[in-house]
């Protein structure tokens, strides 16, 4: 481990979707560093078997489980109030998302909204919820969100998603400005690759290599979640409103993201096929 071993102490942490993959991750290693931690997603058994494998590993740190949707602003509400009857959180992050490979023009009204929904209005309705509590107490607090490149760059045939973090890296700026004086604090992290199940299957039919990144390789799930746990804690404490970009130089070697320019010759049948291989949830 990089950090020293209190770095989060008595920090009280929410992960959207810190049930799996880089949530989870990220979740681990707050806990390791001294903090509580509360994780909500939309699948109870998939938070429980987290919380079960986390308190198995940290026995003495308070870990909470919320079943959330979080595309429904009064359960985010809910959630919100439950959290804070116990005692305020100190750090949102902002993880929770939705994306799954598509032409954007055969994309129906309900595809786009089950993007937004999560990624972007998701993500908003969490912010304001403990912006609010934190203004109303007094409080400090932070928020990081996870975003992608495509924020920064664009992403052909992730266009919702792409739309809906570009949202959210202008969220953090703009309330980097306004929750400043309050001395609330806006990060932001742009994965490049990291495999995940689930963005595996969603996002790379043909696989994880790690073509186009200079360093020649994919993100370990350990260098985001320090990455994480550092723009977190008061060693960066006076950064706010900054997108940090971990993607191994990727960004920088062309514009298109990996993989499609082989998905602007794919037929029909294969965008059939890709619909078919991804998962429902
Ligand atoms: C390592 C890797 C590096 C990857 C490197 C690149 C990284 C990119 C950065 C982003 C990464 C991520 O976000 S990774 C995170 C990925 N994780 C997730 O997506 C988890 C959550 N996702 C989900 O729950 C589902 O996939 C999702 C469809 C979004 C929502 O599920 P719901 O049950 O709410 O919705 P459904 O009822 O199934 O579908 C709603 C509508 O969407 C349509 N729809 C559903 N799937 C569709 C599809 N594939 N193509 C077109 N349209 C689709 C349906 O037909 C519905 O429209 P109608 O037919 O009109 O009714
Ligand atoms: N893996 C990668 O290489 C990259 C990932 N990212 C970003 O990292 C983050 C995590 O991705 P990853 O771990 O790969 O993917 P996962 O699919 O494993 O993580 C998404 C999590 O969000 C939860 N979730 C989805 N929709 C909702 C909802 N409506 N309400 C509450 N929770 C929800 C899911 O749980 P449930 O389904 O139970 O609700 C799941 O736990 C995302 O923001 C993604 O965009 C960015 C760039 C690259």
């Amino acid at each position: 481990m990089a950090f020293a071993p209190g770095l989060l102490a008595g920090r009280r942490v929410l992960v959207t979707g810190g049930g799996t993959g880089l949530g989870r991750s990220m979740g681990r290693r707050f806990l390791a560093l001294g903090a509580s931690l509360a994780i909500c997603g939309r699948r109870g058994d998939v938070l429980d078997e987290a919380a079960a494998s986390f308190r198995a590993e940290f026995p003495d740190r308070p870990v909470t489980t919320h079943v959330c949707d979080i595309r429904d602003a009064a359960a985010v509400e809910a959630m919100l109030d439950a959290i804070w009857r116990d005692a305020p959180a100190d750090v949102l992050v902002n993880n929770a998302a939705a994306n799954f490979l598509a032409q954007t023009h055969r994309l129906s009204p309900r595809a786009v909204d089950a993007v937004l929904g999560t990624t972007l209005h998701g993500a908003a309705y969490c912010t304001i919820g403990c912006g609010r509590r934190w203004i109303e107490a007094g409080r400090p607090g932070v928020v990081l969100s996870i975003l992608t490149l495509s924020a920064l760059q664009g992403g052909a045939f992730t266009v919702p998603s792409a739309m809906a973090k570009a949202g959210l890296l202008a969220m953090t700026q703009s309330l980097a400005v306004e929750w400043g004086p309050h001395g609330i604090r806006l990060v932001a992290i742009a994965p490049g690759t990291f495999p995940t199940e689930s963005a595996v299957a969603r996002l790379r039919p043909g696989g994880t290599d790690a073509e186009g990144v200079p360093l020649g390789r994919n993100g370990r799930h350990e260098e985001l979640a320090d990455l994480a746990a550092f723009l977190v804690s008061d060693h960066a404490g006076y950064i706010t409103g900054e997108c940090v970009v971990a993607d191994g130089g990727r960004r920088f070697l062309g514009g298109a993201r990996a993989g499609a320019q082989a998905m602007l010759r794919w037929s029909d049948e294969e965008w059939a096929a890709q619909r078919a291989r991804t998962p429902a949830r």
